[in-house]
């Protein structure tokens, strides 16, 4: 058996999840909770990077992981330029762009910047990202918005996505690249793309633009009372920003990053937690609806929903009440990010993926 070594990363705002494979055998498996305390100073998420690395290699140190058998660090990819579907060797550019918010500074810029930093520490590991976030398959005529200047962006959680579509694919024996798709991600932000044959030809811009507001994230919003909002002289334009992409959503209403806390309050009787879930799942169900012209006319074969917050029932099943008539609805609640990683980390120890230069 290989003694080789796979470091998987998923940074989250408030912790980190990590895991060590040997081949298909969880080594190792653990989610590093930061204290808001130690969170507090940084002007960016990148900014995070080395104080989470040390960190992460306390904690591999202290379970006896064998270090110099890591040869493969892979983290989930950040906002960078649009890149197509697979595995990237993490370079200089991609962390210059990661480190200086070049894209937008959310904390998935931390899988690449992670990836990086641990790898360098060790000493027979690569870095790697995979599937990041700006995966960009989209159709030409959904990138035209009502003003020429504008173009819609591809931002999404590609890494679910298509983990999820090619599961649901495999459980039918069909062949991802044979299917038409909508898949629902509803994580810290949600993203409604549209996999034709294969290829994610639509989605909402799940960090800064389109869609259903989110745990974290504002999602469509009336654009004029925004734009008299950035000229009140209130706010500063990262602060208008921060509010659309890390501070609106659930955020916004009742002060927590987790959805799961509020489901919890609309469990116990609240009922303003009831109402906005019920508004977000109506707008997570419009979104999906908009996908189905998206396929021309063809048959969508599918819906499938995916993500941590498909993991409450209830919530589920109002987006599932409202969808049902389109395609069957398939749930996988909670996103395999790690064990997604894992098995591009075996590929690349098995020569079985093109290596791309970012
Ligand atoms: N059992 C649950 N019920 C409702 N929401 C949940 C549950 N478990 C996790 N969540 C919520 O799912 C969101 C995280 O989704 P996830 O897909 O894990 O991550 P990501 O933010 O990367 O998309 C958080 O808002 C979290 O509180
Ligand atoms: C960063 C855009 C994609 C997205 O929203 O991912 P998360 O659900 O992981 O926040």
């Amino acid at each position: 058996m290989s003694r080789e070594l796979i470091l998987a990363l998923n940074p989250r705002m408030q912790f980190t999840r990590i895991a060590v494979y040997r081949m298909n055998t969880t080594v190792f498996l653990k989610k590093i909770n930061h204290k808001p305390e130690e969170l507090e100073g940084f002007k960016s998420f990148a900014d995070q990077a080395p104080m989470r690395a040390k960190i992460i290699l306390d904690e591999l140190k202290s379970n006896d992981i064998q270090m110099d058998d890591i040869t493969v660090v892979i983290g989930r990819g950040g906002l960078l330029k649009p890149v197509r579907s697979g595995v990237y060797k993490v370079n200089e550019q991609m962390c210059e762009h990661l480190s200086g918010n070049e894209y937008g500074d959310d904390v998935v810029n931390l899988g690449g910047l992670l990836s990086q930093t641990l790898a360098s520490e060790l000493s027979n590991a690569q870095a790697y990202i995979a599937d990041p976030v700006v995966v960009d398959e989209l159709d030409d005529i959904a990138r035209i918005t009502g003003r020429p200047e504008y173009k819609k962006k591809s931002i999404f959680h590609a890494l679910d996505h298509k983990t999820s579509a090619r599961k649901f694919a495999q459980s039918i024996y069909k062949k991802y690249e044979d299917l038409n798709l909508i898949v629902a991600h509803l994580g810290g932000g949600i993203s409604i793309g549209a996999h034709k044959k294969g290829k994610v030809i639509d989605s909402n811009q799940a960090y800064d633009g389109d869609g259903p507001f989110s745990p974290i994230r504002s999602g469509s919003l009336p654009i004029g009372d925004v734009i008299r909002e950035c000229y009140s002289g209130k706010y500063t334009q990262d602060e208008m920003l921060s509010k659309q992409t890390g501070k609106g959503g659930l955020f916004a209403h009742f002060n927590t990053y987790s959805g799961y806390d509020v489901c919890k309050m609309r469990d116990a009787g609240d009922q303003k937690a009831a109402e906005v879930l019920s508004a977000m799942a109506y707008q997570v169900a419009k979104s999906i609806g908009a996908m189905y012209p998206v396929f021309g006319g063809e048959d969508v074969d599918g819906i499938i929903i995916t993500g941590g917050m498909a993991k409450d029932e209830h919530f589920v099943r109002e987006i599932k009440e409202r969808v049902e008539k389109i395609a069957p609805v398939s749930i996988q609640p909670g996103a395999e990010v790690l064990g997604a990683l894992s098995d591009y980390g075996n590929m690349i120890l098995r020569k079985e993926t093109e290596i791309l230069e970012y």
